[in-house]
């Protein structure tokens, strides 16, 4: 086979920069090595670089493959179309995964397999060629847009499903519970899909996300002048929202003090910007979501019972993934099937192994849990069967979360942010998926656990 593509190796050790230039000579047109990643950029200025094999780990920067990272996203923002293989410690698996996640073609693991390593720097050069042959893109594929909201057969989702079908034709207001990672937010898009309004606007509000003094204005907009930084009038969701559904997630982080102004435009479908003395009408549909017990909340004094009254006339409560096994299955296959088409994976299936792994997992996380296990171990797999370990879940509530090799010796260093995921896994794990344990146990609040489990996907 003729010899092409232009390969540049980045790696600090010379030994290695050798020992590749004999072995990829054999099959490329040019390979050019260089020992320091700091010239990455004019190199890639000067030559017409197809494929860039990068090593993660630099021995002048921090131990911790970041460096790697920071140098992938420099080649993939100064040349998109530039393949970029990933070389790295075994250690540093999830890392790997991080780079994939973030535009790489692949890894290959260090100490390499020759032939393993050719053949993956081959396949991402043909993925250039057929790009450039317009065939298919380059970088990673977009998800298809049939991965949508995937119901299940349980018994536990029949009558769900009986009820949102029902529901969302009708415009009454619709209080969507569930466990964090349930799918509460894709349901309220589902049900804004199915209903009547689906050609109006679906707008979202993370009631978690929105600060307290900026509450009025994101909600019901400003005008200009009304405030400092009020340059310019400003459209809120309640206006943005007319004519088809609101969606206000986590509902339950409306602070006390604010939600009779919140129920005064839900009741009176009416609002008042800031700064105006106008009422403003708006055709919305109402969708809130929460993981809390809002009953608890008004026991407690903390959630106002006129608007729990108002805000849920139909109640929505998705079961946990645990309490409806007969979907794990299903569901995983979908993601393994999403993902390898997304990666570019020829994995198709799962072990044994790993179907009684994934079926014996508690997933207090979920489906999102779920969907970011399945995500990680299509991206280290090698096969076309998904071998359990490449899983890594763990199957007693004790110890941290392995990582890929996982003796000690092999593990020299963690990045703070896996130590502070293994950390909030375990304390998850420890207290059985109950999130006020663990969070009392981490010494955080509940909500800020509840971030830190949606960032690490858990
Ligand atoms: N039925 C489903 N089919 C396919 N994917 C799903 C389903 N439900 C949830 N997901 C996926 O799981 C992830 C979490 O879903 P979503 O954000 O809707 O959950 P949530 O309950 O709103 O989470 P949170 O409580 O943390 O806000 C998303 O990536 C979503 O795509």
């Amino acid at each position: 086979m003729a010899k092409q593509g232009i390969l540049l190796v980045v790696d600090d050790n010379r030994n290695i920069l050798t020992s590749l230039q004999y072995l990829l000579g054999e099959y490329f047109e040019r390979v050019i090595t260089i020992d320091s990643p700091v010239t990455i950029p004019t190199l890639l200025n000067r030559e017409a670089v197809d494929i860039v094999l990068l090593d993660m780990n630099f021995s002048s920067g921090i131990n911790s493959g970041n460096e790697g990272l920071y140098w992938l996203r420099e080649i993939k923002r100064l040349r998109p179309q530039t393949e970029v293989v990933l070389f790295t410690a075994y250690a540093d698996i999830n890392l790997a995964v991080t780079g994939i996640k973030e535009g790489a073609a692949d890894f290959v693991v260090k100490p390499w397999e020759n032939a393993r390593l050719v053949q993956t720097l081959q396949e991402a050069y043909s993925r250039i060629v057929e790009a450039r042959k317009g065939k298919k893109k380059a970088a990673v594929a977009p998800v298809a847009s049939d991965d949508g909201m995937y119901w299940g057969n349980s018994q536990a989702i029949r009558p769900l499903r009986m009820l949102v079908e029902k529901a969302s034709t009708t415009d009454a207001n619709i209080l969507i519970t569930g466990e964090n990672g349930t799918g509460k937010d894709m349901l309220a898009r589902e049900i804004h899909r199915l209903s009547n309004r689906k050609e109006g606007p679906m707008i979202a509000v993370d009631m978690g996300a929105i600060t307290e003094s900026l509450f009025e204005s994101e909600l019901f907009g400003h005008v200009k002048g009304s405030f400092t930084d009020a340059h310019t009038d400003r459209i809120g969701r309640f206006e943005a929202a007319d004519g088809g559904t609101l969606f206000l997630d986590e509902i339950a982080n409306l602070p006390y003090h604010l939600q009779a102004k919140l129920l005064t435009a839900i009741q009176k479908r009416c609002f008042v910007k800031v700064g105006s003395n106008t009422q403003q009408p708006t055709n919305i549909r109402l969708i809130c979501a929460t993981n809390r017990n809002l009953e608890d909340m008004v026991r407690n004094g903390e959630f106002r019972e006129d608007l729990l009254y108002r805000i849920n006339t139909i109640h929505l409560h998705i079961p946990a993934l645990r309490e409806r096994k007969e979907d794990i299955l299903p569901l995983a296959k979908r993601f393994l099937e999403q993902y390898a088409r997304q990666y570019g994976r020829q994995v198709q299936a799962f072990s044994p192994e790993a179907a009684r792994r994934l079926l014996e997992h508690p997933w207090y996380g979920n489906i999102r849990e779920l969907q970011h296990t399945v995500e990680k171990a299509v991206i280290l797999s090698d096969s076309d069967e998904l071998r359990g370990d490449m899983l890594q879940l763990t199957s007693t509530a004790s110890g941290p979360e392995p990582v890929a090799g996982n003796a000690e010796t092999e593990v020299p260093f963690h990045t703070l942010d896996e130590m502070e995921r293994s950390m909030v896994k375990r304390a998850i794990d420890q207290c059985e998926g109950n999130l006020s344990q663990a969070a009392a146990m981490l010494g955080i609040t509940r909500q800020t656990l509840y971030n830190k489990m949606k960032r690490y996907g858990l």
